[in-house]
């Protein structure tokens, strides 16, 4: 197996889960990043970001000498093969990408070409982004090297399995070379490979995000309507999951999707679509339902107490999604922002994201708690935002101990309606029915507080 030099470029969630697999499979690999302070981090063995298994695998991979890293790109440019971009994306006001950092890169890298190199391009990008990198490149170098898309599918929380075990490889270039080469270096991952133009690669991971926030939104809409009829979501999407033509993940009905792609992405294609005159009617409404699917806990916990003034409401789950601490359009954020916006005082609660949301949600009436017990206790309802596998090991009957209301919003239906119901509890998840129980079966309640 031939050992490669790879430079990666921004050692963010997607560089560094990059460049740590890159290095477990033998190749010999620098991430570079311009914060001086991310690079010092790392190199003394701190992992900047909470993803499971990936300061295991950087540890192991930086000892064995494969992985290292630093804060200027030249000289790891100069040495590598393979050059991967994967600096951030972010939106601008207008939902377009902002590009700048991949031009910042693209010229960097076009300094210190010394020769034929791959550059890859794993950040998500809008269609014609790697004519421009070549470009870019171009103007500062004018020897060959091949640009490639070479999107990223992984997920925050389980990106290093993702990353290790993909479902297949998208490579991007019109280059004989180049696609050659990068299909023995994805050889050892026996993922599917699909090789084809850059255009056609980079819609390929815009489309892939899109459609599953459409098949999220979609189980979304299903589940206010099994409301109204009394139908079950979760029995429903078992029911569609098993046709093979649909399959049976991302159908968890719940407060939408949040996160740093998602979003993201999806504004991204509305705007790509609008700069060549198309209408993206269905992702508009995707994007709009989601916002507001957000909102239904607010709704539900009015339905349920009245007015929010002064009531004290615990929150569980802050982060966009369990085993992360990223909260980015995390959809707790929206939902924090307008409790208080009603007068409610909050008592918020997250394994690993408190720190993170404290930085973007910092209120008067915030009582930030250190156990999720803490934040359930004395409260008027909890609501679950974030399905961390903790929160189902607690005993529904402590919760039920815990609260001065026994009202548990579930916003991504984590618990099982009827041994809600038997542990006492007023249980609203979302698009599910909950069993009318006999009172004799019920423990005894304290009334409601005023
Ligand atoms: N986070 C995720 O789960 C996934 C992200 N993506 C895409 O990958 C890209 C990167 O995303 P993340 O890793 O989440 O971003 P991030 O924000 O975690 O990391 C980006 C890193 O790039 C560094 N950077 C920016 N400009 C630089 C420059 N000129 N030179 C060196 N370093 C520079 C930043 O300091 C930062 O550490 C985005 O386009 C995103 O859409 C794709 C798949 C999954
Ligand atoms: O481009 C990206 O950055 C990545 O975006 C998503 O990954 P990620 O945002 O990490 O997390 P997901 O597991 O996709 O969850 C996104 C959001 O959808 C929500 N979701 C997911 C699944 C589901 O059934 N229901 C649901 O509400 C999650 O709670 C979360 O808020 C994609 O799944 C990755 O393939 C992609 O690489």
């Amino acid at each position: 197996m031939p050992v490669r030099d790879m430079a990666i470029i921004g050692a963010g969630y997607v560089g560094l889960v990059a460049g740590a697999c890159y290095a477990e499979l033998g190749n010999r690999v620098v991430c570079v990043d311009s914060d001086e302070e991310k690079i010092a981090r790392l190199r003394r063995g701190e992992v900047p970001i909470y993803e499971p298994d990936l300061p295991q695998l950087i540890a192991r991979n930086a000892e064995a000498g494969r992985l290292a890293f630093a804060a200027a790109a030249g000289p790891a440019v100069e040495k590598a093969d393979i050059v991967v971009i994967a600096v951030g994306t972010p939106p601008l006001p207008s939902g377009e990408a902002d590009l700048r950092s991949i031009e910042k890169t693209a010229r960097e890298i076009g300094a210190s070409m010394n020769g034929y190199k791959i550059v890859c391009i794993k950040s998500t990008v809008p269609v014609g982004t790697a004519e421009k990198v070549e470009r870019w490149i171009a103007e500062r170098y004018a020897g060959g090297f091949d640009v490639v898309s070479l999107p990223e599918f992984l997920r925050e929380g389980s990106a290093v399995a993702d990353a290790l075990r993909p479902d297949r490889i998208v490579i991007g270039t019109s280059s004989e070379r180049a696609a050659a080469e990068l299909a023995a270096l994805h050889e050892p991952l026996a993922a599917p490979l699909c090789v084809t133009d850059a255009r056609s690669a980079e819609m390929t991971k815009y489309a892939s995000n899109a459609f599953l926030a459409t098949k999220i939104t979609f189980i979304n809409e299903i589940a206010n309507l099994c409301e109204k009829v009394g139908a079950d979501v979760a029995e429903v999407a078992r029911g569609m999951g098993l046709d093979r033509r649909i399959g049976s993940s991302f159908l968890r009905a719940g407060i939408g999707y949040g996160g740093s792609c998602f979003p993201k992405d999806t504004n991204a294609l509305v705007q790509l679509a609008g700069s060549v005159e198309y209408d993206f009617r269905l992702l508009k409404a995707v994007i709009e339902v989601n916002r507001e699917q957000r909102l239904v806990v607010v709704d539900k916990l009015q339905n349920a107490l009245g007015s929010l003034r002064g009531r004290r409401i615990g929150i569980w789950g802050l982060s966009f999604k369990p085993n992360t601490d990223d909260v980015r359009e995390a959809p707790a954020l929206a939902i924090a922002e307008r409790l208080a916006e009603l007068g409610a005082e909050l008592r918020l609660y997250d394994p690993a994201a408190q720190r993170r949301f404290r930085e973007v949600f910092d209120h008067p009436f915030a009582v930030w708690c250190e156990s999720a017990l803490e934040a359930a206790r004395g409260s008027d309802a909890l609501c679950l935002l974030t399905e961390w596998p903790a929160f189902a090991d607690i005993p529904l009957a402590e919760i039920r101990a815990a609260l001065d209301r026994p009202l548990l919003i579930d916003g991504r239906n984590l618990f099982d309606p009827r041994e809600a119901r038997l542990a006492g509890l007023e249980y609203v998840p979302v698009g599910r029915p909950v069993p009318e129980l006999p009172a004799a079966r019920l423990p005894a309640m304290e009334p409601p507080s005023a």
